[in-house]
This record gives structure tokens, sequence and C-alpha cells, in this order.
């Protein structure tokens, strides 16, 4: 999947922009706050109907503006997709997909799979495990049909759970619940697992080449000890999760565990060195979608180029040119990417006050010549 063009109208400091894209690599040129990250975030928008920077819609609404608009075509094999949205500060709005209203949100995620590298993106490291949580079912939700609806219904057996938790003094009551989380929790498990034994191998292979000097450990964890059936740690639980009025064990509370060297990563990398395994993580996962589902992610790279010395910005390109995905790359000028630029087809843009004008490349003038 890739875009072949993009408007995007009142985003950030965007009035209005009418982009013909690139399926290989995008590059956005332009100074501090000329508007790079923003067109980034109008993608990962209309890929995720959620911003990487805040989770308020009225922010990212151009000032004095009551909303923003992203409509874009789609390439889907020799055919092509028109999305569309539409949001208001209060985050009321419309999604459309060739015209008709589109009923969730996963159905866009399902269109345009997205990874995202940007300078925070060690917090997937640094931070809680939520973030693995959403790294890991990235993966999940696109190679295994089967996951969003099971995660759907887990959902709602915890929130079944806790509000018992909190209206109930004993155990009885939640003993019908405990079952169906357990089993159902296990199933979810099962999936999050073979997904992560899949791409292990091809994650330790990304992170040799973008950290040599380290021996990476990952491991899944379910969210209990694996070595016990959850209903039984469920119940075990009831008095403290009743004290704590949520349920402190299941598939909830599942993470990666990362180590190099035997150390938790966090506590051993600098914060360059995280970044790489970020980006190392990002680029395995993309790659791995590409290859299990025949399709391409596109990815998102922010201001990233600049933090590689040569020999990882000449890895980045050859994975990238590997993924054969569409990449959109922000960086203030062009040095940090002539290999990248010399590796994939290009189109290039450069961003001033909100205002995206295309610089002829080789690719532009082989389109506009046919
Ligand atoms: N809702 C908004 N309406 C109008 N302008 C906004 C809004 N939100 C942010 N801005 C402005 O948009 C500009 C672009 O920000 P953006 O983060 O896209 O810049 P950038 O080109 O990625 O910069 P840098 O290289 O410094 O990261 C900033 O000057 C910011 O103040």
């Amino acid at each position: 999947m890739s875009l072949q063009s993009l408007t995007v109208r009142d985003f950030r400091n965007i009035e209005s922009a009418q982009l013909a894209l690139s399926p290989g690599l995008n590059v956005l040129l332009g100074d501090n706050g000329s508007g790079k990250t923003s067109l980034l975030e109008a993608i990962h928008y209309l890929g995720l109907g959620r911003s990487f920077r805040t989770h308020l819609t009225g922010r990212v609404i151009r000032q004095g503006e009551k909303q923003f608009t992203l409509f874009a075509r789609l390439a889907a094999g020799d055919d092509s997709l028109a999305v569309g949205m539409q949001k208001l500060k209060g985050g009321e709005g419309d999604i459309r997909i060739n015209g008709q209203s589109a009923e969730r949100l996963a159905q866009l995620a399902e269109l345009l799979p997205l990874q995202l590298i940007h300078p925070e993106g060690y917090n997937l490291l640094t931070g809680g495990p939520q973030q693995r949580r959403a790294y890991l079912d990235w993966g999940v939700f696109h190679v295994e049909h089967a996951f969003f609806p099971l995660w759907g219904q887990v959902r709602r057996l915890l929130k079944q759970r806790n509000a018992l938790l909190r209206q109930s003094g004993q155990y009885g009551p939640l003993q019908f619940w405990d079952q169906e989380l357990s089993r159902l929790g296990e199933q979810l498990s099962a999936l999050r697992q073979t997904y992560c034994d899949a791409l292990l191998p091809l994650l330790q292979e990304l992170a040799a080449e973008f950290l040599p000097e380290y021996q990476l450990q990952i491991g899944f964890y379910p969210g209990w000890d694996r070595n016990r059936p959850l209903v039984e740690l469920l119940a075990e639980g009831f008095e403290r999760d009743k004290l704590m009025g949520h349920t402190q064990l299941g598939p909830h509370k599942a993470d990666l565990r990362i180590k190099a060297n035997g150390v938790p990563v966090q506590d051993l990398l600098s914060r360059g060195q995280l970044k790489l395994l970020v980006c190392a993580m990002r680029l395995a996962q993309g790659l791995f979608f590409n290859q299990a589902g025949g399709r391409r992610c596109i990815f998102l790279i922010d201001d990233f180029a600049s933090e590689l010395d040569g020999d990882k910005r000449r890895r980045l390109a050859q994975r990238l040119k590997q993924c054969a995905s569409q990449v959109f790359i922000t960086a203030i000028d062009e040095a940090p990417l002539a290999d990248m630029m010399s590796e994939l087809a290009c189109r290039l843009f450069h961003v001033k006050q909100g205002t995206i004008t295309e610089y002829p490349t080789r690719e532009s003038e082989r389109v506009r010549d046919e």
C-alpha cells in the first residue's frame, strides 16, 4: 500500500497542501518549525485516527479554524482507494473510504499500515509496558485477523470484572468472568507469542546490525506467570485486585522484556543507542510485515537521519531499499539523506512556513514527461 497523493487542509501550520507522492522515498526539507513533522503527523492521523504528539484534536487544527481535512488516494494493486477524514475540535468528525462512512478506525489502520521512527521514539524502551504492547499488537493485528475481535472481547471482560471487583465483597460472582477471561486471555497470548517467535530472528539480525557491540535478549511476558493457569492466579489475587480496584494480572499487562548483555536496555544503553535499537525494531517489524502479508507498510521517519553516523545511515538506506516500502523522511537539509536519495526513487519537497513545494528530481520529471 502507498499514498499516491495527499491533500491537507488546516492541519497545524499547513493551511493547504496538495502533493503527488513517490511510491519510494518522499523527502521533506525545511527549517525548524516549518511544518515537516506536521505533514508526517497528518499522515499518521489518517492512518490511526490520532496524533503521535497530542491527544487533543483541537491542538492539530490550524489556529483560528474549526476543523481539519485530510484526503489521500491510495494505490491498492492495480486499483486505487480514496480515504478522507474531517475532524472538529471536540474530536467528532467523519471518516470516508471510497465515499462510504467508515464504522471503525481499525479499517483505516488496515489500509494504511504505518511505522513511525522519530526522535522521542526511544520511549518505547524507557516508558511503560503499554508502549511495547502497542508495538507488539501492531504486528499481531496486521498478520492475524482473529486478534482484533479477540482483544475487543478481552477488554469488555476486563471492564466487567473490574466493575464487579468494586461492587462485590465475595469472589463467587467473579468466577464465571474469570473463566472466560482466562480462556480468551490465553488465546490472545498465544497469538502474541507466535508473532513474537516469528519476528525475533529478523529483529535480532537488525539489532546486531545497528548495535553490533551488544547481545540482545528479548522475551515475551504474557501478563502473568506462564507456568500457572491464569484462572487460578485471578482467583488467588482477588483480595489484592479488590483493594486496587482493578485486575493486576492478565493479557492487558503483557510486555516485551528487552535486555542487552543481560541488563535491561534502559539501564545500559545510551540515548543514541536506544534510538538505534528502536529504529531496528521498527524496521524489523516493517520488513516482517512486508514479507508475511505480501503488502507494504509505510515508514514515517522524522528528523532521524541526522542522528546517525555514516555507517548507520547507509544501513538504514539499504534496509529501506530492501523493504520496497513508501518512505516519508524529514530533515533540515539534504546532506544526511544523500545515501538514501541515491538508493531510492525520490521526490523532494521544500517546506516553508506551512507551504509545501516540490523540487524537481529525476522521478518527478519522469512522471511529468509521461
Ligand atoms: N494548531 C496549530 N496551528 C497553527 N500552527 C501550529 C499549530 N500547532 C503548531 N503550530 C506551528 O506549526 C509549526 C510547524 O511545526 P512542526 O513541528 O511541523 O515543525 P518542523 O518543521 O518539524 O520543525 P523542527 O525541524 O523544528 O522539528 C510550528 O512553528 C508550530 O508552532
